[in-house]
């Protein structure tokens, strides 16, 4: 079912001391609060077990940021998707630009953890958008189309909607760049009608999707006003209470 969310991505951030402090914290924020959406944060793998522990996750989801290709056996170094749901996890972010970018991720491997995540009852946050020559190329919207076909479109229509998305311009992550309103609220309606095409309006309208990209508490209601953007993946801002607790009452 479409849901306002916000997501925090801490990324390769915070001690084990810090990420539980910094969980403890947000949850007794949140404690007596009700807030307009969803929120979930993505803690570094070696935090999940004690950050689950540590806060009200009828509150708050957690989710990893990865999770391996591989169901399990000898692939050193490697997380499952079935490790990541033992510790309680209940959403996994696939195919974040850093994973992409950095860890040569292609479409065919975000295929594979899209479906481990799903088997193993996790639900995928996956990941799309172009670099700034993309965009400058004005091939935005095919490249975010195929990055969505290529990894996704072998899904049932059933596990499809069982998927968030989060738009995230390249260009715009950790880079104080922020996609403006009407360029957010552009892509995001794109994205639901190629969803629409593929899978029906109805999964399509049920569908979240999120944006990502230098998204604080200064923008975060502007850009969440769109009827096409169901809230935000946020990187920076989602690492003090102070700055991502607007983001979230920004709905
Ligand atoms: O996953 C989060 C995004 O990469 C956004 O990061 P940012 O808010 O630091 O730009």
């Amino acid at each position: 079912m479409r849901k306002n969310i916000v997501a925090g991505n801490w990324k390769m951030n915070k001690t084990l001391q810090e990420g539980v402090a910094l969980a403890t914290e947000l949850n007794e924020a949140l404690k007596n609060k009700t807030v307009n959406c969803d929120v979930i944060i993505a803690p570094p793998f070696i935090h999940l077990a004690s950050v689950v522990n540590a806060i009200d996750t009828e509150k708050i989801g957690v989710s990893a940021q990865n999770c391996a290709d591989k169901p399990e056996g000898a692939y050193t170094g490697e997380v499952s998707a079935k490790m990541v749901a033992s510790t309680g996890a209940k959403y996994v972010i696939i195919g974040h630009s850093e994973r992409r970018t950095y860890y040569h991720e292609t479409p065919e491997i975000l295929k594979e953890k899209v479906l481990l995540a799903l088997a193993n009852g996790l639900t995928p946050i996956f990941c799309i958008g172009e670099v700034l020559a993309e965009r400058e190329a004005d091939k935005h919207f095919e490249v975010v189309k195929s990055q969505i076909e290529q990894s996704l479109f072998n899904l049932s229509k059933e596990d499809f909607g069982k998927l968030i998305l989060a738009y995230e311009p390249v260009w715009a992550i950790g880079t104080g760049k922020t996609a403006t309103a009407a360029q957010a609220q552009e892509m995001h309606a794109f994205i639901r009608k190629t969803v629409a095409d593929k899978y029906g309006k109805d999964t399509a309208e049920d569908l979240s999707v999120l944006y990502g990209g230098s998204c604080n508490a200064s923008n975060a209601k502007e850009l969440f006003a769109n009827p096409d953007v169901d809230g935000g993946l946020i990187g920076g801002a989602s690492l003090s209470v102070d700055k991502f607790m607007p983001i979230i009452e920004a709905f």
